[in-house]
């Protein structure tokens, strides 16, 4: 039978199947075989054990479209980052590094600010045309007035996304709109668990609709940009590729270098100033790391 791995924890994995049951597998034999251990979000073929109980092997592990790093998570099509528009006024920085992360990673990102009944359509106009600019999708949404969530199931649907956020944003309360169920299935693996007496947060994978998946990410304060060279930064601000040719120096990372084509779009306005002084901000904190 195959199914996705939903959770993992203490050796046992859980496998959410076509039938839309939830087994309880191990993963005897897999690692030596295919030398790869499995991951939440694999989808794997199973051999069944005991029909009743829901307890199974894991056989086989299907090759992986990708493989995320944090959170550990395979096969994703997506992001979903949701800040809020207001209260609390949306931490563009802590943003815009997400979006880097994601973009290292080489996963698409759907930018969601939450909370609009509280925003002016000032600050609503800034975020698209700061975001939408540089070629993000971007979704307004009210979760208090049930606004824009249709959006977001339609993004949601056949696909497998990561949903991230800080703290406060609402980001609970938008997927309890959108997954009911996310509770309930929770409930249904924690039961199963209690067994393994582990109480540490894993992640997980919710099952929405048939073939579409979500997982909820604890939410951040703070993201550190690491693993990446000063100058490497520059290809993660996607706005800044149809400028680059302009450039008069390869490599040109678009500070100090005369004749720079994205700094020429930033004084025409064709580049987003908030998110070029997030680009220093990060490339200087990028430099001085280097001196440890
Ligand atoms: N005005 C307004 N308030 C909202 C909206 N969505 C959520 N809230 C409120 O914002 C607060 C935080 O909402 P949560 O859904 O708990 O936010 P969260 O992002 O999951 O936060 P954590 O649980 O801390 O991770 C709650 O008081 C919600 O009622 C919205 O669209 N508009
Ligand atoms: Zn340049």
């Amino acid at each position: 039978m195959q199914g996705k791995i939903v959770k993992g924890i203490a050796g046992f994995y859980y496998i959410h199947t076509q039938d839309d049951a939830v087994y309880e597998c191990k993963a005897k034999g897999i690692f030596r075989n295919q030398k790869i251990k499995p991951l939440v979000g694999d989808n794997v073929e199973i051999a069944v054990l005991d029909r009743e109980k829901k307890i199974g092997n894991i056989e086989v592990i299907l090759p992986r479209k990708n493989e995320l790093i944090r959170p550990a998570v395979s096969n994703v099509d997506q992001a979903l980052v949701i800040f809020a528009a207001a209260k609390p006024e949306p931490n563009l920085n802590l943003l815009d590094r997400f979006l880097i992360t994601m973009e290292k990673q080489n996963v698409e990102t759907v930018v969601c600010f939450n909370k609009t009944d509280v925003a002016s359509e000032a600050v609503k106009e800034h975020l698209l045309k700061t975001y939408g600019s540089c070629g993000y999708k971007v979704i307004f949404t009210s979760a208090l007035f049930d606004k824009g969530l249709d959006c977001i199931r339609a993004i949601l649907k056949d696909k497998t996304t990561v949903v991230a956020g800080p703290s406060g944003v609402g980001k609970s309360s938008i997927i309890n709109l959108i997954a009911p169920c996310a509770n309930m299935e929770t409930g249904v693996i924690s039961e199963k668990i209690e067994r393994g007496k582990h109480t540490t947060r894993h992640s997980q994978l919710f099952c929405i609709e048939k073939n579409t998946y979500i997982m909820d990410t604890p939410g951040f304060s703070s993201l550190y940009i690491d693993k990446m060279e000063k100058e490497e930064l520059k290809d993660y601000f996607i706005e800044f590729q149809p400028f680059e040719e302009e450039c008069r120096f390869t490599g040109c990372v678009h500070i100090n270098e005369p004749d720079c084509g994205v700094k020429e779009a930033l004084q025409k306005d064709r580049i987003s100033r908030d998110r070029y002084e997030n680009y220093l901000l990060l490339y200087e904190e990028l430099k001085n790391r280097k001196k440890y």
